[in-house]
């Protein structure tokens, strides 16, 4: 090679290591943010890997200590403005229907998966479509329905209560939260699609199939975020070449891409195999609806018959019937939205408890009073109010839906600050659940808060300040079903059983790719309470 060409050589090489510097800096989206405070970025990777390492659940609670109510973070090349004041907060929810589309290996999905994705109720940014759907969901959450869903949450609970019964009679530690979880997913499964997922049972035949429902369902939560795939770091480093990664990831998928896709196929055959069957009832009853169908609302069992029967709203596709691909979607999003949050609250409720004996002795005292042997229905859930209370302040330390996701549908003047159309913006729950300028000690676990006439009781600002389910059109559509269901598992709980912590969890290792969980579990020893 002659000196002339090498000299070219190297000064196209120093030109482009200096674009790829320059690149990383990301000075013009820097400029464009600059009024916003934040942690400094490194280049490239901007605050992300303090990001994962933390956990954005206390990344954003300690960021908010340093620089206040709105602070920029940088997942990569993307900012992110996050909130955490409870008036800005419900002032962006209510005026930004639209979530962003969430860095994870979803992300990367190709073809029917991403629409699959993009268009369920959780992504979709479609206002009309939206609507549409949300109405078709809202008669599961009608109280007639709900009335009828407090049967299978008891059996849910007597299963549970069944297993926590076994484990104290052997002295037996257990991980509360995954036995939950199976609670919570044969819950869903029955009030949903009217099967029995059987993830409670112990005989090994029923349980192979169920187990790899439930492991399936935690991947993806497990993976929500960017700490999942290789591929997903250049996304977030790099997000032009999307659409060339997608390519990459399809002929080269790592392991954490094919367990992903593994489990979402698993539930998405579930979930259509069961529309077959539904199919079949519809068609050999000729549309009849299925038996107890309550005259408003859907009976247990019945969530997919009804949408299966649903129709659009006149303005979405001219009122047509949902497709199968919708109904798939909407099922596959009552599976998840169901299974962990449920699961995750119950949990932090009873660690709370576990930690707080004082507590959990006032909470056994209200139960023992509304009965040992009682089963709960919807409306006795009002006549245990430290119950109630427990589990709320649980949510507003630990909430599993810990960040409102949401985009800029147009340009934003927020708090004096310039927000351009399409910004990330995280309405950090946990942030705001935990501001010390709102909340008196705002880390201690104090259920009286949420007591009716108590010394402690919260001020309107703080209840206010309480938002574990989001806020606006985009609230959590599946609260109420939540809340009966809980509560019918605490009472069902802690009529039998009490539970001694294992040591070292106090503060609780939480993680939050996606929604927050406890980061290796929640270690409890079950103990029979005295009968009397
Ligand atoms: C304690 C349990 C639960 C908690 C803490 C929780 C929390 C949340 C939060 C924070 C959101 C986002 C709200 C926003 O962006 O403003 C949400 C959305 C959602 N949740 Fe829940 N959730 C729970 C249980 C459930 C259940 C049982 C279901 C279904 C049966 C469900 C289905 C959904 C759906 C479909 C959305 C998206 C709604 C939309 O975009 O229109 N959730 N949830």
């Amino acid at each position: 090679m002659s000196t002339d060409s090498f000299a070219i050589w190297l000064l196209g090489l120093a030109a482009l290591v200096s674009l790829v510097f320059l690149y990383g800096l990301h000075p013009v989206t820097r400029w464009k943010y600059r009024q916003f405070p934040g942690p400094p970025p490194t280049w490239l990777f901007g605050n992300i890997r303090d990001i994962i390492k933390k956990s954005a659940y206390h990344y954003y609670i300690e960021q908010a200590q340093v620089y206040g109510k709105l602070f920029k973070v940088w997942y990569g090349a993307t900012p992110v403005i996050v909130v955490t004041d409870a008036t800005l907060g419900r002032a962006v929810n209510l005026r930004n229907p639209n979530r962003h589309t969430a860095i994870g290996p979803a992300t990367i999905l190709q073809g029917k998966d991403r629409i699959f994705e993009s268009e369920g109720i959780l992504l979709t940014k479609d206002r009309e479509f939206h609507r549409s759907i949300r109405n078709a969901w809202n008669p599961a959450f009608f109280s007639q329905s709900l009335e009828g869903y407090a049967s299978l949450m008891n059996s849910g609970a007597d299963g549970l209560v069944r297993r926590l019964a076994q484990s104290a009679a052997k002295s037996e530690e257990i991980d509360i939260w995954r036995t939950l979880g199976d609670m919570t997913m044969a819950v869903v499964g029955s009030a949903s699609f009217g099967v029995d997922f059987r993830t409670q049972s112990e005989s090994s035949e029923s349980s192979a199939e169920a187990k790899e429902l439930v492991h399936a369902a935690q991947t993806i939560f497990q993976q929500g975020g960017a700490a999942g795939s290789m591929w997903v770091p250049i996304i977030v480093m790099c997000p032009p070449l999307l659409p060339v990664v997608r390519q990459l990831a399809m002929y080269f998928p790592d392991k954490k891409m094919l367990n992903l896709m593994h489990a979402r196929r698993t539930l998405k055959d579930t979930c259509e195999a069961l529309l077959r069957q539904v199919r079949q009832q519809i068609a050999s009853s000729n549309g009849a609806a299925p038996a107890g169908k309550p005259e408003r609302g859907v009976a247990p069992g019945s969530f997919l018959h009804h949408l299966a029967t649903a129709k659009h709203h006149p303005s979405v596709r001219n009122g047509d019937d949902f497709t199968d691909m919708e109904i798939l979607q909407q099922a596959f999003g009552f599976l998840l939205g169901g299974y962990e949050t449920t699961a995750s609250a119950l949990g932090f409720t009873i660690y709370s408890l576990a930690a707080n004996p004082d507590k959990a002795a006032k909470l056994m005292q209200e139960v023992d009073a509304f009965g040992r042997d009682r089963e709960p229905g919807r409306l006795d859930i009002e006549q245990l109010p430290y119950v109630q209370a427990c589990f709320k302040e649980a949510l507003r330390l630990f909430p599993p839906g810990h960040i409102a996701i949401r985009e800029a549908v147009e340009d934003l003047d927020l708090d004096g600050h310039f927000v351009p159309k399409g910004t990330w913006i995280h309405v950090s729950i946990c942030g705001i659940h935990r501001d010390p300028k709102v909340w008196g000690n705002p880390d201690e676990y104090t259920p009286e808060r949420w007591v009716e006439g108590s010394p402690l009781e919260a001020t309107d600002a703080q209840k206010k300040a309480f938002m574990p389910f989001g806020d606006g059109i985009r609230a959590c559509v599946g609260k109420r079903f939540a809340w009966e269901e809980a509560l019918i598992a605490l009472i069902r709980i802690y009529q039998k059983i009490d539970f001694k912590l294992s040591p070292g969890q106090v503060p609780l290792a939480v993680r939050s790719p996606f929604t927050l969980g406890p980061s290796k579990g929640i270690f409890v020893t079950p103990i029979l309470r005295v009968e009397e």
